[in-house]
């Protein structure tokens, strides 16, 4: 197990720079959580970690140690892909013990190694299969436990579950979750789906265009988004942005206000809006709504609470204390 720095990374393709300038301190044993949408850097910063990409400014450090030098193998890390890349040809149990091989490690250690993970993982009875005779989800817990049996300082995932349909992709999640605890290594995730960031970062970096526009625990991400762009990324569906002027006391600069559709309700009087349709999910109901200047709001209320007529007149209320604010460049004022 160990920490993980990054100090001013910065990479380069060619003449363009699509990482900017990244600065963070991962703690021993912590599960960080690299998300944003495609295109953003979140593989590119994640490779770098492991040494796939060459860092073109800045340190990567590893336990202390500064690795931009050290070839991927040197890094003491295990990286589990979307694809798996498992070998077709190999038994689940070589496939989970080629890593080990190649290091020399003895047959007897890579035995106990194996089955030790192949418990813990609940592939015991499926060590003499070929990866093509197993589940999607099966499949992804070999490529973790390719990872497990080399005892890492740190796993990198680069979206280990985008390949599994969405039932699995939560039951995974949670089972990457719970054995992330249990064996307390070091985590770095790399996913576009910000429901996948939530549930499993410690914290998460939350990037936009090659910047870590923020980084934080989910909830108080959620909470406090510094930028309009993490408070449209994170939550679903995103918070609404109006325009600061309905509110008589906005900040100077302000150009934008933000709520969130949990805190917004329809009441005899307030914004007026005019109802467009209702999104009935069964416990809750989304309430998209056309204020007069034509900016789209959805309400979320639960499915209980009476919903207006399509076209209907509507009016809109939050508490002060529930609405944030942005200037013309998204910051938070
Ligand atoms: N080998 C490369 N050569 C040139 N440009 C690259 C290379 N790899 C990535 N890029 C560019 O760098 C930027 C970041 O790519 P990256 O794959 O890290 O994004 P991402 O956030 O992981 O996206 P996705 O979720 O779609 O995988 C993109 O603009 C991409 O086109």
């Amino acid at each position: 197990m160990a920490t993980v720095s990054l100090d001013g990374i910065k990479k380069t393709f060619g003449k363009t720079e699509v990482i900017h300038g990244i600065d963070m301190e991962i703690e021993d044993g912590e599960f960080i959580v690299i998300v944003g949408p495609s295109g953003c850097g979140k593989s590119t910063l994640l490779r770098m970690v492991a040494g796939l990409e060459t860092v073109t400014e800045g340190e990567v450090r590893i336990g202390g140690a500064r690795v931009n030098d050290r070839e991927p193998m040197e890094r003491d890390i295990a990286m589990v892909f979307q694809n798996y890349a498992l070998y077709p040809h190999m038994s689940v149990f070589d496939n989970m013990a080629y890593g080990l091989k190649i290091a020399g490690t003895p047959k007897a250690e890579i035995a106990e190694r194996v089955n030790e993970a192949a418990a813990l993982l609940q592939l015991g009875d499926y060590l003499k299969r070929r990866p093509r005779e197993l589940s999607g989800g099966q499949r992804q817990r070999v490529a973790m436990g390719r990872a497990i049996v080399r005892k890492p300082s740190a796993f990198l995932f680069d979206e280990p579950l985008s390949n599994l349909d969405a039932k699995l992709r939560v039951q995974m999640r949670l089972e990457i979750k719970q054995l992330q605890r249990r064996l307390g290594v070091t985590s770095l995730y790399v996913t576009h789906d910000q429901v996948e960031a939530m549930t499993l970062a410690d914290r998460m970096i939350v990037m936009n265009a090659g910047r870590a526009d923020q980084i934080g625990a989910p909830l108080e991400v959620y909470a406090n988004p510094q930028t309009e762009f993490v408070a449209g990324f994170i939550g679903s569906p995103p918070m609404n942005f109006l325009p600061a002027g309905l509110a008589t006391d906005a900040p100077e600069g302000a150009k934008t206000l933000g709520v969130r559709p949990e805190n917004m309700v329809l009441a005899g009087q307030g914004t007026a809006a005019t109802a467009i349709y209702n999104e009935a999910l069964g416990a809750e109901t989304l309430v998209h709504v056309d204020l007069a200047d034509g900016t789209r709001a959805t309400v979320r209320q639960d499915a209980n609470v009476p919903l207006p007529t399509e076209g209907a007149a509507v009016h809109l209320q939050w508490r002060d204390t529930d609405r944030i604010f942005f200037d013309t460049e998204g910051r938070r004022c």
